[in-house]
């Protein structure tokens, strides 16, 4: 999006496209007055919904609506806004969208362009509206939680903490400059500044340890299942999935690809790999198979490590990244210690087997949400870590110098919210928008 004009009022189906019981068409910006009195006959209270007959300009009845206006600057964009709740046929918005993008001033608006004008009202920051962003795209509990808290502004609240506790120190060092002699030693100003640098160091270093758990959370843990082919790979991924994803057979070597499918688990957003059975081959495609399994195994977040009870139990692997299964718990056989047996045609130790993952993975995981979520704020959060520890390892004494590596820290800082560098991330952001958003 360049330069997107700020002197037209926009317009757009704010719910899902298709046909439902409510559809909300929302319009923001200058004119909004003006629509609901040319087409709803009033300007009803703010933030009061009022039930109204919406009518073209030749007077004829599109629908009847619940009508709500937000006057400036209490709006989600700061500017003029108003909702028209309308009964969700295609007809009646094809009708509504067309009257009101006839009147003047008017236009659809374009992928993102509502948030883009709340961020520019300064309504929300960069990390707010990439939690918004991310609440939308939203399918488990998880991501529910994650997104909320960074669309609140957690992200935002820690970096202003750390960015004032960053510029009290330059402050520090800038009384230091002008007051002492040149040549002095360290005052008691520079180390009282390189213990406020310590400190937020601290609170940037624990943020990036949250990094890997809250990206994890955006794209799905990856769940891998592997073992010797008719281990019952396929059939336990079908069985997890409930549905038929891949194809099971008494043929060993039937699964290739890896096949994967999401899953809500518990409220965890799960990655599920279905890979080719591990052998020797000399079939160069099942070969392939294999070699593709093995990368995905030693890239999983959790390895499920099947084997069939019937087969020879020549070894076992239930390291911390995997969990040992013997399947086929129906069949006769022996069970090794510490294996999980399952059946899917019995369907016993399925719903052990849940638990398991499950354990599995919130162990993996704290119980507060991330603070950091995308690979830009790793970057941020790793340029500012760099400089403070240049910082506070290496300037000891030389107030300018350390200075300058603050300022440093503080500008990859703001980054993140937006202030500078802001249009290439919104334009990439907002071209995963839905219009309306
Ligand atoms: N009795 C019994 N048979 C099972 C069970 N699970 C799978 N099977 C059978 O075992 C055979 C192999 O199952 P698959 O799910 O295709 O095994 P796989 O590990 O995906 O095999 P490849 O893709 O060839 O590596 C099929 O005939 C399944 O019906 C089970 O719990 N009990
Ligand atoms: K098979
Ligand atoms: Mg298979």
């Amino acid at each position: 999006m360049s330069e997107p004009d700020t002197h037209s009022t926009i317009v757009a189906l704010s719910s899902g496209a298709g046909r439902a019981g409510v559809a909300v068409v929302r319009i923001s910006g200058p004119h909004v007055r003006f629509v609901l009195e040319t087409i709803a006959g009033l300007v009803p209270e703010p933030r009061q919904a009022v039930l109204r007959r919406l009518r073209d300009e030749a007077g004829d009845v599109i629908d009847s609506a619940l009508v709500l206006y937000f006057p400036s600057p209490a709006s989600f964009t700061g500017e003029d806004v108003a909702e028209f709740h309308v009964h969700g046929s295609r007809a009646v918005l094809a009708r509504l969208l067309a009257v009101l993008c006839a009147l003047p001033g008017l236009r659809l608006a374009e992928p993102g362009e509502f948030t883009r004008r709340a961020f520019e009202a300064g309504k929300l920051d960069l990390a707010a509206v990439e939690g918004l962003a991310d609440l939308i795209d939203s399918d488990t509990e998880w991501q529910r939680h994650q997104a909320l808290r960074q669309m609140e502004g957690a992200l935002g609240a820690s970096v202003t903490r750390w960015r004032s506790g960053l510029v009290e120190s330059m402050a520090l060092l800038a009384a230091e400059i002008d007051f002492s002699d040149e040549g002095d030693v360290a005052g008691p100003l520079v180390e009282q500044a390189v213990a406020g640098v310590a400190a937020v160091l601290l609170e940037l270093r624990a943020a990036l340890g949250s990094f890997a758990m809250g990206e994890r959370v955006r794209e799905g843990f990856v769940v891998v299942l592997a073992g010797p082919p008719n281990a019952g790979k396929s059939s336990l991924m079908n069985a997890l999935a409930r549905r038929d994803v891949a194809i099971v057979s008494p043929i060993a070597g039937t699964t290739r690809d890896a096949i994967e499918v999401q899953l809500d688990l518990a409220g965890m957003p799960v990655l599920l790999v279905d890979t080719a059975g591990l052998r020797d081959s000399a079939d160069a495609i099942e070969a392939e198979g294999v070699r593709r399994a093995r990368t995905l195994v030693a890239r999983a977040d959790l390895v499920l490590s099947l084997r069939a009870i019937d087969s020879e139990p020549d070894r076992i692997h239930h390291d911390g990244h995997s969990l040992a299964i013997v399947t086929k718990a129906d069949l006769p056989g022996p069970q090794l210690p510490g294996e999980l047996p399952i059946s899917v045609i019995s369907g016993d130790g399925l719903d052990a087997l849940l638990t398991a993952i499950v354990a599995r993975l919130s162990a993996m995981t704290q119980a507060e949400p991330a603070l950091l979520t995308r690979e830009r704020h790793r970057l941020a959060v790793t340029q500012a870590i760099t400089a403070l520890e240049r910082a506070v390892e290496s300037r000891h004494g030389q107030a300018e110098l350390l200075a300058e590596d603050i300022r440093v820290a503080v500008l990859a800082l703001e980054r993140l919210l937006g202030r500078i560098d802001v249009e290439d991330v919104l334009d990439q952001l907002f071209s995963g928008f839905c219009i309306g958003k």
